[in-house]
């Protein structure tokens, strides 16, 4: 595979970190393009990687087009690029927020494989959540974005008007659990714990929280039966946190989340 990130900021970077980090991706050559490339000039040592400002050289040395820009400069970078891209060469994977396949088809032309790709910054320790859709012919190639993306974590494949709500579940949710883990820390700190043992404490419980439902598959409340003594503390807690909203306040912040994103 000889693959090129166009926008190598937050996103695109744990794009690459990832990629260069996994070697179940094969890749003859991986193309960063930035406009100021200075951060990247470290990497311009790493074999098979090419660091450039020049877009359309990027595509033209290659077939998987991830596209990691601000929605704002998407036309700008398509209209750059669509004279270099071939439907039988090209796939487009763009990652970026709340642009749809067929705005970007509008500009490169409908025969052009494109692929809408929703990963998360977790991407550059490969346990991202990333769902994925496609245009006709970008269904045709969705095995190599499978192969990248499932490479750095996993993937859903989801029909294209579900991909804002993946965005704020699983992009942003990041930024959410980071926050649950902050306020878990706060309070360990608050009864008792230096700040760098009550975050070990706070990382390792959700880590294991997560890995109970991913190895068993249970629903969350089976779990919370197994840790809930009856008239014990772990109850006293549950209830007093819902009493002042947790799930409340969550589910507000997640539809909060998806209404703006749908004016963006
Ligand atoms: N940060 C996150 O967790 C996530 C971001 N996204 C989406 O991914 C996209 C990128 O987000 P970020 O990485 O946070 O943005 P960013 O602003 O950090 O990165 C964008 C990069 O693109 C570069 N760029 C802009 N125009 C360019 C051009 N014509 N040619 C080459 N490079 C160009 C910029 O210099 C910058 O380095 C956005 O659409 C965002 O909504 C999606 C999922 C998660
Ligand atoms: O906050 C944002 O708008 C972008 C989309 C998902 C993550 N970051």
């Amino acid at each position: 595979m000889k693959i090129a990130i166009l926008g190598v900021g937050n996103l695109g970077y744990s794009i690459a970190l990832g990629i260069l980090s996994q070697d179940q991706i094969e890749y003859e050559s991986l193309y960063l393009s930035k406009r100021n490339i200075e951060s990247l000039k470290s990497w311009d040592n790493i074999p098979k990687v090419r660091i450039t400002t020049d877009n359309a050289k990027a595509v033209r040395n290659s077939e998987k087009i991830i596209i990691a820009v601000q929605p704002s400069q998407l036309n700008s970078i398509l209209n750059e690029i669509k004279e270099d891209l071939n439907p039988k060469k090209h796939t487009i994977i763009s990652v970026v927020t709340g642009r749809k396949i067929e705005q970007i088809a509008e500009i490169v032309g409908k025969d052009i494989p494109i692929i809408r790709s929703m990963p998360n910054t977790a991407i550059s320790v490969g346990q991202s959540m990333t769902c994925l859709s496609a245009n006709g012919s970008g269904k045709k190639n969705i095995e190599c974005a499978k192969t990248i993306f499932n490479a750095l974590g996993k993937t859903l494949f989801i029909e294209e008007e579900l991909m804002q709500a993946a965005t704020v579940i699983c992009a942003s949710g990041i930024a959410f659990w980071m926050r649950l883990i902050r306020a878990t820390t706060q309070g360990a700190v608050q009864l008792g714990f230096d700040a760098d043992e009550a975050q070990e404490l706070s990382v390792q419980t959700c880590l294991g929280a997560a890995s109970l439902l991913v190895k068993s598959g249970n629903h969350p409340e089976k779990e919370i039966d197994k840790v809930t003594t009856p008239s014990g503390c772990t109850i006293e807690g549950l209830n007093e946190m819902e009493h002042q909203g947790l799930s409340s306040s969550l589910i507000k912040g997640l539809v909060a989340s998806f209404e703006k994103i749908n004016q963006i």
